[in-house]
C-alpha cells in the first residue's frame, strides 16, 4: 500500500512541526525519515498514522484519503519508542493478541494463532521467552516483541518510532538487518523514524532526510549521500571538512570534502594544502587523522584504510614535525538555490 502525503501542515503553539509536507512512499518500500531532534519526524509518523490530526493538508492510502480515518481503521502496525506491552499477558499473548481480537469471521483457529505467534517469535529470535511477562525481559527484548506484535496482524503499513533506539549497539545493528531481510521477505510499506544516518543508510530503500519540519531531500542512500540537496543534508550524513577560502566569494560560498576524500600528495603543487599531523585515531578497520592546517587555518580530518596508515607511518611521513601536502579528489560546492555540484578542481578547497 502506498502513502501519499500532500500539503500537510502541523504546529504547536507558535512552533512549525510540518511546514507544508509533500511526500510520497511507494508500496512496499522502507523509507526512512531521519534528522535531528525537533525535525518533526515523530508528528508525521504520526499524522500518518492517525494517532494525530493534521492543521491541514491530507494523507493517503494507495490514493484514499485517509485523513480523516480512525487510527484502528488504517490497517497499520506500530513500534514506538516507547510503545509499552501488556503487562499483565504472556508474551506469547501479547503477541497473539492482534489476531485474538479479530471478529469471528475473519480470526484464525488456536492451532494457527499458534503457529503463527511462534514463527514470529523464532523470527526476534525470542521464542524460548513465550511464556515469560513483559517485565521479565529486557528493554531490548521487548521491543523485539512489540515488533512480532505489529506483524502478526499483517499490517499493510508499519510504523516504526525510533524502534531499536534503547538497544546496545550489536544488537541493534544484528535487528537493523534482520528488519531489512524480514523486509525484503515481507515487503509490507513501512516508514522508519530514526536519527542516526548510518541505520538510515544501511536499513532504508529511500531516505526522507527532514529539518525544522521541512523535507530537504527525498533520495536513495546513494543519492543523498553522493549528491546532497542542501549543506544540511550534506552535513547530517556524515563529517565533512569545510574550506571557506577562496570559494568565499564565489557564489554559494563553502566547499566541502569528506574526510575519505582527502588524499596525501606525493608534492606540493597548486591544488595541495600544507599540514602537519595533530592525532591519529584507529576506529576499526580505518584510521581517522586529524591534521593542523600551516597556514593556520584550523583542523583537518581524513579517512584512510588502516593498512595504509600504518604504510605511511612506517616511511616516517606521520611524524608531528613533517609536512604533508593533501588533496581532495572530490568536493562538493552548493551554488545558490541549486542543487549540489562536485567539483574536479581541487583547488577550490584552498
Ligand atoms: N503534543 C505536543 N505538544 C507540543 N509540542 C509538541 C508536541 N509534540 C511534539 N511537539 C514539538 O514539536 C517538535 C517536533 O517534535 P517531533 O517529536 O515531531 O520531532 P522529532 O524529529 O521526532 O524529534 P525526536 O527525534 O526528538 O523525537 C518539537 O519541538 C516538539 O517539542
Amino acid at each position: 500500500m502506498s502513502i501519499e502525503v500532500r500539503n500537510l501542515n502541523k504546529r504547536f503553539g507558535k512552533t512549525v512541526v510540518c511546514d507544508n509536507l509533500t511526500l510520497d512512499i511507494p508500496s512496499g518500500e522502507l523509507v526512512a525519515l531521519l534528522g535531528p531532534s525537533g525535525s518533526g519526524k515523530t508528528t508525521l509518523l504520526r499524522i500518518i498514522a492517525g494517532l494525530e490530526v493534521p492543521d491541514s493538508g491530507s494523507v493517503h492510502f494507495h490514493g484514499a484519503d485517509a485523513t480523516g480515518t480512525d487510527v484502528r481503521e488504517r490497517a497499520v502496525g506500530f513500534v514506538f519508542q516507547h510503545y509499552a506491552l501488556f503487562g499483565h499477558m504472556s508474551i506469547f499473548e501479547n503477541v497473539a493478541f492482534g489476531l485474538r481480537v479479530r471478529p469471528k469471521a475473519t480470526r484464525p483457529d488456536d492451532a494457527t494463532i499458534r503457529k503463527k505467534v511462534m514463527e514470529l517469535l523464532e523470527l526476534v529470535q525470542l521464542d524460548w521467552v513465550a511464556d515469560r511477562f513483559p517485565h521479565q525481559l529486557s528493554g531490548g527484548q521487548r521491543q523485539r516483541i512489540a515488533l512480532a506484535r505489529a506483524l502478526a496482524v499483517e499490517p499493510k503499513v508499519l510504523l516504526l518510532d525510533e524502534p531499536f533506539g534503547a538497544l546496545d549497539a550489536k544488537v541493534r545493528k544484528e535487528l537493523r538487518r534482520w528488519l531489512r531481510r524480514l523486509h525484503d521477505e515481507v515487503h509490507v510499506t513501512s516508514v522508519f523514524v530514526t536519527h542516526d544516518q548510518e541505520e538510515a543508510m544501511e536499513v532504508a530503500d529511500r531516505i526522507v532526510v527532514m529539518n525544522h519540519g521541512r523535507i530537504e531531500q527525498d533520495g536513495t542512500p546513494d543519492e543523498v549521500y553522493d549528491r546532497p540537496a542542501t549543506p544540511f543534508v550534506l552535513q547530517f550524513l556524515g563529517d565533512v571538512n569545510i574550506f571557506h577560502g577562496r570559494a568565499k566569494h564565489e557564489a554559494g560560498g563553502a566547499s566541502y570534502v569528506r574526510p575519505h576524500e582527502l588524499e596525501i600528495a606525493e608534492a606540493a603543487d597548486d591544488q595541495t594544502l600544507a599540514v602537519t599531523l595533530s592525532q591519529a585515531l584507529t576506529v576499526g578497520p580505518n584510521t581517522r587523522l586529524e591534521f593542523k592546517r600551516a597556514d593556520g587555518g584550523g583542523f583537518l580530518d581524513m579517512e584512510l584504510p588502516r593498512a595504509d596508515y600504518l604504510r605511511l607511518k612506517d616511511a616516517g611521513r606521520l611524524e608531528a614535525d613533517v609536512l604533508l601536502h593533501l588533496r581532495a579528489r572530490r568536493l562538493t560546492r552548493f551554488a545558490e538555490g541549486a542543487a549540489s555540484e562536485t567539483a574536479h578542481d581541487p583547488a577550490a578547497m584552498i
